[in-house]
């Protein structure tokens, strides 16, 4: 009787709140705040549900708490038309930097005609989407359904698949493909987006980690497994890692439009607090390089300073590139970049715009917490600087 008439504790009610919540209508952030703060008004009513904002809620089910959302395009770069007339072709040549005698101008080079970090943002215009995911085991069947898909796609295409793993947080996801049905792991070829110049064996190695996490639990032939050369130093390393990926089999790995640089079918990023992907950091000459397939750096912010990373427009020459976000700790950096125009190089992960491919963000509603995507409709670019 006793316990019966005893008010619900704090806590109790929290729960009840987000079970509510879950049951009958999408998750919402309020849900995840109440965990945590105390401070906040008990029965205030809950926030517009984010999940039904006034851009494309296409994808949502009571089974798997998601919403997508699809991102307004990046601003395409402009082409010249089929049906222009020599005079206006003249023009248009002009505006793209050749002289009207026809002889080009020389373009300026990044590094020595102004800093290498300052580049324009690169002219992509990818579909980009937004999966909005309730939770960890959630977003990690999501994404392994995504990269079974991009698999799948790719080895009926040309017959192989071609993967680049990041490191950090992202690899525990990729432990839900273990024991997936119908993944042909013979015809899986992987790499990675970078990787510190360590040994194979050190616990700060992704090679080593996503070994232990994901690759030493499914069939990819070992020699389908692209790791650093642990013998060279990080200049060497990247020069090895470049002409591995250079012999390959163009049909394999094939390359980007212009022969310039390799086309992966699918590359893994994970993003830093401070916006880097891979081991391209803020700001630092490295994100403006150009002539590399894969280049080293010596002096990471984040230890250990030696790195090799793939570089950006090897980034944005993939079919498919996807983001895995998640905790709170990066809810911040997310709403910096696809909400804010940094300076070019300022937020590496805003200059991920493939020329000929996808992307898509997976983030769980930790991550997302600080986004205005109801807003979004409005500002119709990216990054909606509008906001
Ligand atoms: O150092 C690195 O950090 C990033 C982000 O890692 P996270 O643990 O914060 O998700 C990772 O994507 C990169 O591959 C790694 O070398």
């Amino acid at each position: 009787m006793e316990a019966i008439a005893r008010p619900l504790s704090v806590r109790t009610l929290f729960n009840l709140s987000c079970k509510s919540q879950l049951q009958g209508a999408p998750y919402s952030k309020t849900c995840s705040a109440l965990r945590g703060a105390a401070t906040l008004p008990l029965f205030r009513p809950p926030p517009p549900n984010p999940f039904a904002g006034s851009l494309a809620s296409n994808f949502q089910t009571m089974a798997e708490q998601r919403s997508r959302i699809t991102l307004p395009p990046f601003a395409a770069p402009q082409k010249s038309s089929g049906a222009a007339t020599k005079e206006s072709d003249k023009v248009q040549n002009a505006d793209n930097g050749a002289l009207a005698s026809g002889e080009p101008k020389k373009e300026p080079v990044p590094g020595k005609d102004f800093p290498a970090h300052l580049f324009p943002y690169p002219e992509g215009y990818a579909d980009v989407s937004l999966e909005r995911i309730l939770n960890m085991p959630q977003l990690q069947r999501a994404v392994a359904a995504y990269v079974k898909e991009a698999s799948a796609a790719a080895i009926k295409e040309k017959g192989a698949f071609t993967v680049v793993l990041s490191g950090g947080s992202l690899v525990k996801g990729l432990s839900s493909l273990i024991g997936m049905k119908g993944i042909d792991w013979s015809k899986w070829h992987v790499f990675w987006a970078d990787e510190r110049v360590v040994k194979l064996t050190d616990p700060d190695s992704n090679y080593k980690l996503a070994t232990d996490e994901f690759l030493s639990k499914v069939d990819i032939p070992d020699n389908q497994i692209y790791a650093l050369n642990d013998t060279l130093g990080a200049k060497a390393a990247a020069a090895d890692y470049e002409k591995v990926l250079k012999n390959l089999p163009r049909d394999v790995l094939p390359l980007s439009k212009g022969d310039q640089y390799p086309r992966f079918d699918l590359i893994l990023l994970g993003i830093g607090p401070d916006g880097h992907i891979a081991s391209l950091f803020p700001n630092h000459p490295l994100v403006g390089e150009r002539a590399k397939w894969v280049a080293h750096i010596t002096d990471s912010p984040k230890p250990p300073p030696q790195r090799i990373t793939l570089t950006l427009p090897v980034i944005n020459s993939a079919k498919q590139v996807a983001f895995v976000v998640t905790g709170q700790g990066k809810a911040e950096v997310l709403q910096r970049i696809l909400e804010v125009s940094a300076l070019p190089g300022a937020l590496p992960a805003q200059l991920v715009r493939p020329t000929d491919g996808s992307v898509t963000w997976f983030a769980d509603l930790a991550a997302t917490a600080e986004l205005n995507s109801e807003a979004w409709a409005d500002a119709k670019k990216f990054p909606r600087n509008a906001l």
